[in-house]
């Protein structure tokens, strides 16, 4: 993929009916990911809470939880992000900016998966 720092990355996506959770990897692969960013509806205890994380060769980092949650079940949603050497930036669709630490210092983001309630539609990089 080669985002590089500075670049914006949109990803559109439809999220399911009766979703409960879904993920957003991006990194450098399965087990390197600067940033996880998993929406969950209702899951793990938490209810319409963006939980974020990242994993440093296969190992989990400390959580970060964000409260803004705009989804919805049902619709499609586009999310940016974008990253410098310090931090990443998320815009959520209603334009809610919140940062993540670059922990991994990434400068280019080669990897990107979804899993569990949301289905890739297509992919911007700018
Ligand atoms: C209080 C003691 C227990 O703490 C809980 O421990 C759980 C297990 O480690 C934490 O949940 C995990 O949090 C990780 C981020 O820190 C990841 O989100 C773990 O999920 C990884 C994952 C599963 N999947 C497949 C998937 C995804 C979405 C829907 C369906 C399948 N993809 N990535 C998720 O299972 C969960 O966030 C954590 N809660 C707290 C408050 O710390």
């Amino acid at each position: 993929m080669g985002l590089k720092a500075g670049k914006r990355i949109g990803v559109k996506g439809e999220i399911s009916a009766g979703a409960k959770s879904f993920v957003l990897n991006l990194g450098k692969d399965q087990a390197n990911i600067v940033l996880h960013f998993n929406a969950r509806f209702d899951i793990h205890g938490d209810v319409r809470t963006i939980v974020c994380n990242s994993m440093d060769k296969g190992e989990w980092g400390a959580e970060q939880r964000e409260s803004a949650f705009p989804f919805q079940e049902g619709t499609k949603v586009e999310i940016f992000i974008t990253h410098d050497p310090s931090n990443l930036t998320i815009t959520l669709p209603n334009n809610h900016q919140f940062k993540f630490p670059n922990r991994l210092g990434l400068q280019v983001i080669d990897f990107l998966n979804a899993e569990g309630d949301f289905i890739i539609k297509s992919i911007q990089l700018e």
